[in-house]
């Protein structure tokens, strides 16, 4: 088997530096960690992985050619002084079964990397495929939109410089995600031997936004993804829009049949892989004693009332606020269900160094207090916020679920409208979005919106609260099948095999 590279923004581990200087390793959080984590057995076990301090200074020589090297970057202070101590910024996975994996984290500079991953990727790139800009007002290209580019060019550079003096001859790299947009080409000009594969975990933005970017820019992010050899979409409309992008670059040809691009010499083919979740490693992690722990103090909570769960980072695409704005409306429309519903919406913090996501956070703890005070009584609370990251406590309410709230403006694939139905144990009605990627697979079976349309989305969760318990059983039971059908092993897998 030839040598695997993966590179992502958010690698498998980060650490925390307490005041004696001693490092701790942890498990990285997000959805495109968890998926790549499962495939390369680079994660440790999710919780805390003791200290590192000593593992990372006495790391010996690297192994010769590990199976899988994760390339990943120093994401704040305490990473970038484990990158420093680490030999050549090699981490000491410190005794966990890594698969024969490695990690390398790279020490970017601090201002490059914020001007890269928060003004350009999560800011320009983010909003533009998620259609998030309010366009009187924003977005706003000037000279210092130019300057974070080239700390976006700087930051990509520096993984293919890691990638192209790590990798063996003729081996596959995997490049992850809008934070490595320019990355593929980068590789490819250094080492025309690798077999590159992009994968975008995002939607792809359609031509008549895209061009909301400066030419240049956009041009550049095209012939960046077009450097790799396969270039992988969650949807079958993200791989679309992006060939529909590429026929509006000067000097690409793209064929819809056959879905390739042809650019300056070089084919790539574009690829539609519709990530889903592991349903047995899911249910292993759900059977822990943590979660059922969880689930005793939930139940404790709701009684015998009905359950509306959501659970999202506090996300400006993950639209909380209006689906917030819904359930106040059922309780409005339906005043039936004051006193036997209760929604519990997991919100956690995210991307907190952007002025949008703070403002965002707030207008939903506002809108949450607002519903609690409207229709709160001594004896019911309507609704629950949860704010503060509790991965087995999400578990634990897939679980006792009545009704799954996914409702994003926009969304690569959403993988909570996957787990949720794995782990409901009642039968879920699923309330989803019809602009999450996962509404490809799993339409026939969830209750769609319009995730603008705040009164379709009270009715969908009327509908799906009244839906009887034999149907919600067979829905959750080919929801469930559904969001099994590509587990990340083979997601990944099929990706590699792409390249061959
Ligand atoms: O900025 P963060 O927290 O590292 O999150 C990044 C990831 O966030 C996930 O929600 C997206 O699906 C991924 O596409 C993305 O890479």
């Amino acid at each position: 088997m030839s040598q695997v590279l993966v590179a992502s923004n958010r690698g498998p581990v980060s650490f925390s530096l307490s005041d004696d200087g001693a490092l701790t390793m942890r498990r990285g959080g997000g959805g495109l960690v968890s998926g790549l984590a499962a495939v390369t057995g680079t994660a440790p076990d999710g919780r805390d992985a003791g200290d590192a301090d000593g593992a990372a200074g006495e790391a010996s020589g690297r192994p010769a050619d590990p199976r899988v090297l994760w390339v990943c970057a120093a994401l704040g202070d305490a990473d970038r002084t484990a990158a420093r101590r680490a030999p050549d910024g090699r981490i000491d996975l410190a005794g966990h079964d890594t698969g024969g994996a490695a990690v390398r984290m790279l020490d970017i500079p601090a201002s490059t990397f914020h001007r890269a991953y928060n003004e350009i990727a999560n800011s320009m790139l983010w909003f533009v495929h998620h259609l998030l800009y309010d366009t009187p007002r924003r977005p706003h290209f000037d000279a210092r939109a130019r300057r974070d580019w080239q700390s976006y060019e700087a930051y990509n550079a520096a993984f293919a410089d890691a990638l192209a003096r790590d990798a063996a001859p003729g081996a596959k790299a995997a490049v992850q995600d809008y934070h490595l947009s320019l990355a593929p080409r980068m590789l490819r000009e250094r080492r025309p031997d690798l077999k590159i594969v992009h994968f975008s975990h995002t939607p792809w933005a359609p031509p008549e936004y895209f061009r909301l970017l400066p030419d240049d820019i956009g041009e550049q992010l095209l012939l960046g993804v077009l450097g790799a050899d396969h270039a992988g979409f969650l949807t079958e409309r993200w791989a679309s829009a992006f060939l529909d992008c590429c026929a509006l670059l000067p000097g690409a040809r793209v064929d819809r049949a056959a879905r390739t691009v042809a650019c300056g010499g070089h084919v790539t083919r574009v690829g539609v892989h519709g990530l889903g979740v592991d349903g047995a490693a899911l249910r292993e992690r759900a059977a822990e004693p943590d979660v059922a722990e969880r689930a005793r103090a939930l139940r404790e909570q709701v009684g015998d009332r009905r359950l509306i769960v959501r659970v999202d980072r506090t996300e400006l695409s993950k639209n909380i606020v209006r689906g917030l704005a819904a359930y106040r409306e059922l309780l409005v429309n339906h005043p039936e269900w004051r006193g036997r519903v209760v929604h519990l919406a997991f919100a956690y913090p995210s991307r907190y160094d952007l002025p949008e996501y703070r403002e965002y956070t707030a207008a939903v703890r506002r809108t949450a207090e607002q519903i609690i005070e409207e229709f709160g009584t001594a004896a019911w609370e309507p609704l629950i916020l949860q704010v503060n990251d509790d991965y087995p406590r999400s578990l634990a309410a897939y679980g006792l679920a009545d009704v799954l709230l996914v409702n994003p403006i926009r969304d690569g694939m959403n993988l909570v409208a996957k787990e949720g139905p794995v782990l409901s144990r009642r039968g879920c009605a699923l309330v989803l979005s019809r602009e999450a990627g996962a509404a490809a697979e799993l339409s026939d079976d969830a209750l769609m919106v319009n995730p603008y349309d705040v009164t379709q989305t009270a009715e969908a969760l009327h509908r799906a609260l009244l839906m009887p318990r034999d149907e919600r059983a067979a829905r959750g039971t080919r929801l469930a099948a559904a969001a099994t059908a590509l587990p990340p092993q083979r997601w990944f897998a099929e990706q590699l095999a792409a390249l061959d």
